[in-house]
């Protein structure tokens, strides 16, 4: 059981594709399957201590694993039941069912157990479940006092997390080989409970990642205010979103943090307050501009976001720059930028999302030339040339008003760090979530940005 952070992320089709080719490398399906099964017999070993047992078992290779894992818990000594709707119809499958030789239960009327772990469907799910099955796996994971999913849990889309009916969440899931996008992906990631990897020996290689925890260094010796990057904010109608962002900035870590526009009182004295004139917004030595928090949408806004997407310095564009931003602005730009749309302002530059919201964060990247910070309960990182990370799921106490400038002002101060666009956004985006855990429930956005300090202890 290895933890996710970091791991490769494959749709079902590049699961597929490479357990086919470690099939054509010479292991056979039944191999891969008993290595599944095995390791979630171990990790279920690990998990229920002595209590019993009940593998729910569909007719496919997800089931195929079921059957593998309740004959290695029986032949450690375990109390195991087996229960299925359906006779297998793969040969894997099959042959697996044979390995278990015990009792099959009708899966309508199965006997509830302390532990449940549901082999139905895996990756290869085409439709809802039909209603007798979705109602006893909800009855039986209800009842069980830990329910782990193999693969996924059976009713999630692998590729986009929907739901295709109703899913119970489970406690734990058990990925097999590899991460898959509903792990990552609402409303799936919430069914999934806690995510572990359980290896079976095919190779995956992806463009897509889970988010991983940055290497956060303290400054070196000989760091100045401004070799540890410089930040401007641009000040806009709401004066407030702006000094979230230029406070956040200066706790993620940026030695010289500038507010450009008419200064307000009550905001931290080190954060410098400059008149927005070419003079300040040409410096050369500004690593990053936030442009967008407070922006407001009229046409003195216009005007300001003009002048930021005129300079040569890479650029964060968040809130209200984004709706008014056009794509022609953003192709005629040559230097950095990093969008950070929610799903509002996502609809509003991109049009309505379609595919998987990591399939749209892609596109989005790809058509922007940009790095896109898709944010939400399930936040996705993409880069123009593919790339893409997925962060875990994070705390839901971050849905209040003001968070969406603190990120804005975390990212901007990796970028003006140092780091390239794409790694900033996901060191940011992690920044922001690890300060909301330390911050714990109904904090402030406030409260988020001196979070982030601590971090870097
Ligand atoms: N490939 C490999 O090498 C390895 C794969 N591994 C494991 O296999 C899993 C993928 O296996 P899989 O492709 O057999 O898919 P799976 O999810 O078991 O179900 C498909 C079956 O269910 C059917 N069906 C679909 N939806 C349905 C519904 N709502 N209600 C009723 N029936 C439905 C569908 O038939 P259909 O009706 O769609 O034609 C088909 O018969 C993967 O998650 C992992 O656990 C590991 O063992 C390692 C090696
Ligand atoms: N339910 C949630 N779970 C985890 N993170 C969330 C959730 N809701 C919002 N967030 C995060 O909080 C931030 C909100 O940003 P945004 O919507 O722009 O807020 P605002 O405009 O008020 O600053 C984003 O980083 C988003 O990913
Ligand atoms: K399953």
């Amino acid at each position: 059981m290895i933890p996710i952070s970091g791991m490769p992320v494959l749709t079902a089709a590049q699961m597929r594709a490479a357990e086919d080719s470690a099939i054509a490398a010479g292991t056979s399906v039944g191999a891969l399957m008993q290595r599944a099964g095995h390791g979630i017999a171990d990790a279920v070993l690990r998990l229920a201590g002595p209590h019993e047992i009940l593998i729910l078992c569909g007719p496919g290779n997800n089931g195929g694993d079921g059957y593998v894992a309740a004959a290695r818990l029986l032949a450690a000594g375990r109390k195991v039941r087996v229960a299925a709707a359906a006779d297998p119809r793969s040969d894997a499958a099959r042959v697996a069912r044979n390995g278990w030789g015990g009792a099959v239960e009708p899966l309508a009327t199965a006997r509830a157990a302390p532990v449940v772990v549901d082999a139905l469907f895996g990756t290869g799910l085409s439709r809802a479940l039909d209603a007798g099955a979705a109602a006893a796996l909800a009855r039986l994971v209800a009842q069980a006092t830990l329910s782990i999913a193999v693969d996924l849990p059976s009713g999630i889309a692998t590729d986009t997390g929907a739901l295709l009916g109703d899913v119970p969440a489970v406690d734990v899931t058990l990925a097999l080989g590899a991460v898959k996008p509903a792990h990552l992906l609402q409303p799936g990631a919430t069914r999934c409970g806690a995510v572990r990897v359980v290896p079976i020996g095919v190779e995956t290689a992806s463009a897509a990642h889970v988010l991983a925890a940055p290497a956060l260094a303290t400054p070196a010796p000989d760091s100045h205010k401004f070799t540890r990057g410089m930040v401007a904010v641009m000040k806009g109608r709401m004066a407030g979103a702006s000094h979230l962002a230029a406070t956040a900035a200066m706790h993620a870590g940026a030695g010289y943090v500038a507010l450009l526009g008419p200064t307000i009182p009550g905001a931290p004295h080190a954060l410098v307050r400059r008149r927005l004139d070419d003079a300040a917004l040409d410096d050369a030595r500004i690593g990053a501009v936030v442009v967008g928090p407070g922006l407001g949408r009229d046409d003195e806004a216009r005007a300001l976001l003009g002048r930021a997407l005129a300079t040569a310095h890479p650029l964060v564009i968040d809130g209200d720059a984004l709706h008014l931003v056009t794509p022609p602005q953003l192709a005629a730009r040559t230097a950095p930028m990093i969008l950070t749309p929610h799903a509002g302002e996502f609809a509003a530059l991109f049009g309505a999302p379609s595919g998987s919201k990591l399939d749209a964060a892609r596109a989005a990247a790809q058509a922007s030339v940009a790095v896109v910070v898709f944010k939400g309960a399930d936040t996705v990182i993409a880069a123009p040339d593919g790339r893409a990370t997925l962060a875990s799921a994070g705390s839901a106490w971050l849905s209040t008003a003001g968070t969406g400038d603190v990120l804005a002002g975390a990212i901007a101060a990796m970028l003006a760090g140092g780091r390239a666009p794409f790694d900033a956004a996901g060191a940011g985006v992690w920044l922001h979530a690890e300060a909301a855990r330390r911050a714990g429930p109904a904090f402030i956005a406030d409260d988020l940005a001196a979070h982030m300090a601590g971090i870097f202890a």
